[in-house]
């Protein structure tokens, strides 16, 4: 499990370091420009090249004719805070290397924190330091130089202005000619960017207000912050090196409740997760009792496995259902029933085989067999007054029971049935269904963030969570998995696990299946929400282009295989 932090926790932890006299702010402070510089050559390793001596011969990109050409080229633009300290330990360290560095500084070098102070001053030593505006930086001078955003970090607490405009107008290219740059590496982030919420603090709405212009390169420290993984995180931040600063026990103290007062003492249910590869151990044999991995036991029969009831709607709309359905049996549930109205038991009957067939009429009497454990319900399912009586005898069951689409419009729409979900219940809303299951969060989560921290994704997940009570799978390409009682994980489906071709119709009901097949399994709703998620994106990038929602089920016996099971 891989922690992802908010800005404040991150200073916590750092305060709770420095506190305990493991380290010094400014050891800290060494370590992650170090950090940024070592990322930049594992990025770029031909620039790894010149350690010292004189300048190499510069490749041909950048050669610099009118100047004559030298050695690697960086413009360091350094914050007012500690982020801009960052930038300083940065500069230092490529201009030891030979590199040609120019620094320029947003803000009073008088009013700059400590150990921000202090880099500046050891800076100052070898070079200068210019005031920033978009302005000073000359575009020819610096074609081919590697920019280096120090502005700001997880300090961020309002929308850019003045000369810290200028500078991002002019990286993004809107002012003049753009610089034909070799690389934009982040600090941290994207100046501009909210770490918490990966949408950028901005005045207004829309282009006049936002100028955050995207990296090469996201240098981030100990841990991923929320902001580089949801919302517009991914796409603004690029690829996203994580530096060990040395505070990883001080992180795993504050997520497992051990620090001492610096961190909230329910700190292990605030800290959200990356959702990880799945447990492939599982069952008596494999690891503790009681837990519950993929891999399955070789003594249970298909009883053991469990048996899921996915609930479809009438003729001509029982395909969402039959992809869940679908899912359920692959994921591993060791039965899976449709349940149709009568009218569509010949047609469903014409498209299954190893998914048995069960009339609606006969609802209430699975639900109340004991060895049903799973329900998966909404696919295709219709809003009509026969789909909200079988919704709420679903959720009087008490069964575990994943409520997607129609389902989700139903709570949404009718109080009672949302006085009626559990800790049993999993609700996978995409955008759409989550606005109308909450439309205060919604609508909080579309507003534009003039301070920081923004109102995020995961903020929305988690209040809808423990306002109904249950598990809420927030879908999309940054997909928010939030427990009533606070836990949080986050699947990012970006850089290497990014998967565009999920967003093809049906998509969406394959995971509800697979969420239902893994609750029969015996997986708890958070475990069974996560690994669907991870199982899910992994298929999908199994199959690559072209996919198509049939194919995703298909694809779980290759995933398994490769998982070791
Ligand atoms: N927390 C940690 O453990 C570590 C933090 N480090 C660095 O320190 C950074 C955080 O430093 P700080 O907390 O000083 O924050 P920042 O350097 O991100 O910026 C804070 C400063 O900018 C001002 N500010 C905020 N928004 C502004 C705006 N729109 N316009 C003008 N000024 C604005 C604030 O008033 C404050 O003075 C991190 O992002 C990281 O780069 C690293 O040195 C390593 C360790
Ligand atoms: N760009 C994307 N990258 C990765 N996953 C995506 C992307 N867009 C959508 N998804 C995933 O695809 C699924 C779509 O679900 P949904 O919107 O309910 O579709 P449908 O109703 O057609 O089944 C969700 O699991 C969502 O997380
Ligand atoms: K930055």
């Amino acid at each position: 499990m891989t922690e992802l932090l908010t800005s404040a926790q991150m200073r916590a932890i750092e305060a709770a370091a420095i506190a305990s006299g493991e380290v010094t702010g400014l050891d800290l402070m060494e370590r992650a420009g170090r950090g940024v510089v070592e990322a930049i050559f594992e990025a770029w390793p031909e620039l790894a090249a010149n350690r010292g001596g004189a300048a190499p011969a510069p490749p041909g990109y950048l050669g610099n004719e009118e100047e004559g050409g030298g050695s690697f080229r960086a413009v360091v633009l350094c914050g007012p805070g500690n982020n801009g300290g960052d930038g300083f330990v940065v500069a230092r360290l490529l201009a030891e290397r030979s590199w040609e560095v120019e620094v320029f500084l947003y803000g009073n070098p008088e009013n700059l924190p400590p150990d921000a102070r202090v880099n500046y001053e050891r800076w100052r030593a070898l070079g200068e330091v210019n005031p920033l505006s978009g302005r000073s930086i000359d575009i020819r001078r610096h074609a081919g130089a590697v920019i280096i955003d120090a502005l700001f970090g997880t300090g961020l607490s309002r929308p850019l202005e003045g000369a810290a405009v200028d500078v991002q107008r002019f990286l993004l290219g809107l002012k003049g000619r753009s610089a034909a740059r070799k690389a934009l590496v982040a600090v941290d982030c994207p100046s501009g960017l909210c770490l918490d919420s990966g949408l950028p603090i901005q005045k207004g709405a829309g282009a006049a207000g936002m100028y955050v212009p995207a990296a090469d390169l996201t240098v981030t420290f100990q841990r991923r912050k929320l902001g580089h993984v949801i919302g517009q995180g991914p796409l603004y931040c690029g690829r996203v090196a994580v530096v060990d600063i040395g505070l990883d026990k001080a992180v795993r103290d504050a997520a497992e409740g051990r620090s001492a007062d610096a961190i909230d003492p329910i700190a292990a249910r605030a800290f959200a997760r990356e959702v990880a590869r799945p447990n492939t151990s599982g069952g008596a044999y494999y690891s503790a009792p009681g837990a519950v991995g993929l891999r399955k036991r070789v003594d249970l029969h298909k009883y053991h496995q469990g048996h899921a009831l996915v609930l479809s709607g009438g003729p001509g709309r029982g395909g969402a259902a039959r992809l869940a359905a679908r899912g359920a049996l692959r994921i591993g549930a060791g039965l899976v029933t449709l349940v149709v109205p009568h009218d569509a038991v010949a047609e469903t009957a014409a498209r299954v085989d190893a998914i048995m067939i069960r009339e609606a009429d006969d609802a209430a009497a699975l639900l109340d067999d004991d060895r049903v454990n799973a329900v998966c319900v909404g696919p295709g399912f219709g809003l009509d007054p026969r789909a909200v009586s079988l919704l709420e005898a679903v959720l009087d069951s008490k069964k575990r029971v994943v409520l997607d689409a129609d389902a989700l419009t139903m709570v949404g729409a009718q109080r009672h049935l949302r006085a009626k979900l559990h800790g049993g219940c999993v609700l996978t809303p995409h955008e759409g269904e989550f606005a109308r299951l909450s439309p205060q969060a919604a609508k909080k989560l579309k507003t534009t963030a003039k301070s920081g921290p923004a109102y995020s994704k995961v903020d929305a997940t988690r209040e809808v969570a423990a306002e109904f009570g249950c598990t809420v799978v927030f879908k999309g390409a940054d997909t928010v998995i939030a427990h009533a009682a606070g836990l949080c994980s986050v699947h990012s489906a970006h850089h290497d696990r990014a998967a565009p071709w999920l967003a093809t119709a049906g998509s969406g009901d394959v995971l509800a299946g697979f969420i239902a097949g893994l609750l029969a399994r015996g997986f708890a709703p958070m475990q069974a929400a996560e690994t669907a998620a991870w199982l899910h994106v992994e298929c999908a990038l199994k199959f690559g282009p072209g996919l198509i929602a049939e194919d995703l089920p298909e694809q779980l016996p290759a995933v398994f295989r490769d998982l070791g099971l």
